[in-house]
């Protein structure tokens, strides 16, 4: 239960085609109910560089430092962390360990959030085999696929299994997250499948518009997109 408040809460800030609607209540939910999308972004990416300052022994660090780490003003440091009840120390700044432990509490990091992957193609292969997810709370609780050929074979320490099968893993497991990466004309399919075994969020790797209710909590990746953006930018800077 208090893992799915956190998982509603968490979600509904981030980049979302559909937005839920309810945030759970706490304090806590509250406070990550008022962060906009860009600064769930820039949370995260503080939370990978104390990991990194924490694997280096750095005990201490600043919204200077820690703002040119990943590109952003030491203003815009302070600001997000002072958003979630984080206060540096004027020449002293931000303790790594307690504030790591205060972003990834924010984040829902700490909990264990268990996800199934449906496709596993090129993308799905190397998703599987990604080690940083764990690292981050999320465990692959199974994985699935229509070709037979892929049966009972392991991926990262997967086993891929028949999508028959998909109903009665999301019984058993209750997962709360699904990776989509099957081809854009089953993704609608399966994710209608996926949310009426009780997921509850979907990381959609197609590049379509998945068609779901209204409410939806879904995160699209899509690279090519991105890329675009990113020369459409070179091109206008
Ligand atoms: N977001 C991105 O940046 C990005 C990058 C690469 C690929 N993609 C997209 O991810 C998806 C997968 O790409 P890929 O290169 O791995 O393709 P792929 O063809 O290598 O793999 C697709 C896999 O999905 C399986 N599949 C087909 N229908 C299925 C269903 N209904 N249920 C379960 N599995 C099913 C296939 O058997 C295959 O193993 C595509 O939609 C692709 O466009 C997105």
């Amino acid at each position: 239960m208090f893992q799915s408040q956190r998982l509603c809460g968490w979600i509904m800030n981030m980049n979302t085609d559909h937005e839920t609607s309810d945030s759970g209540g706490s304090d806590e939910g509250d406070r990550r109910a008022e962060l906009s999308t860009p600064a769930v972004g820039r949370l995260s990416l503080y939370y990978r560089e104390l990991h990194r300052l924490l694997a280096a022994g750095e005990s201490s660090t600043n919204s200077r430092d820690l703002g040119a780490m990943v590109n952003v003003s030491p203003a815009v440091v302070r600001r997000d962390l002072s958003s979630i009840g984080s206060i540096g120390r004027r020449g002293v700044g931000y303790d790594v360990a307690i504030l790591a432990e205060r972003i990834g509490a924010v984040l829902g990091s700490g909990v264990q959030w268990k996800a199934v992957l449906i496709g596993v193609g090129s993308l799905g292969n190397a998703l599987l085999r990604y080690r940083g997810f764990e690292r981050l709370g999320f465990s692959l609780a199974a994985a699935f696929d229509t070709d037979p050929a892929k049966y009972g074979h392991e991926v990262g320490g997967t086993t891929v299994r028949s999508l028959d099968d998909l109903e009665e893993v999301l019984a058993t497991a209750k997962p709360e997250l699904a990776i989509l990466a099957v081809p854009s004309e089953q993704a609608s399919q399966v994710a209608t499948r996926v949310l009426a075994g009780g997921i509850q969020g979907i990381l959609n790797f197609a590049p379509t518009t998945l068609r779901v209710p209204p409410g939806t909590a879904i995160i699209n990746v899509d690279l090519a997109s991105e890329l675009q953006q990113l020369a459409f930018r070179i091109q206008n800077r």
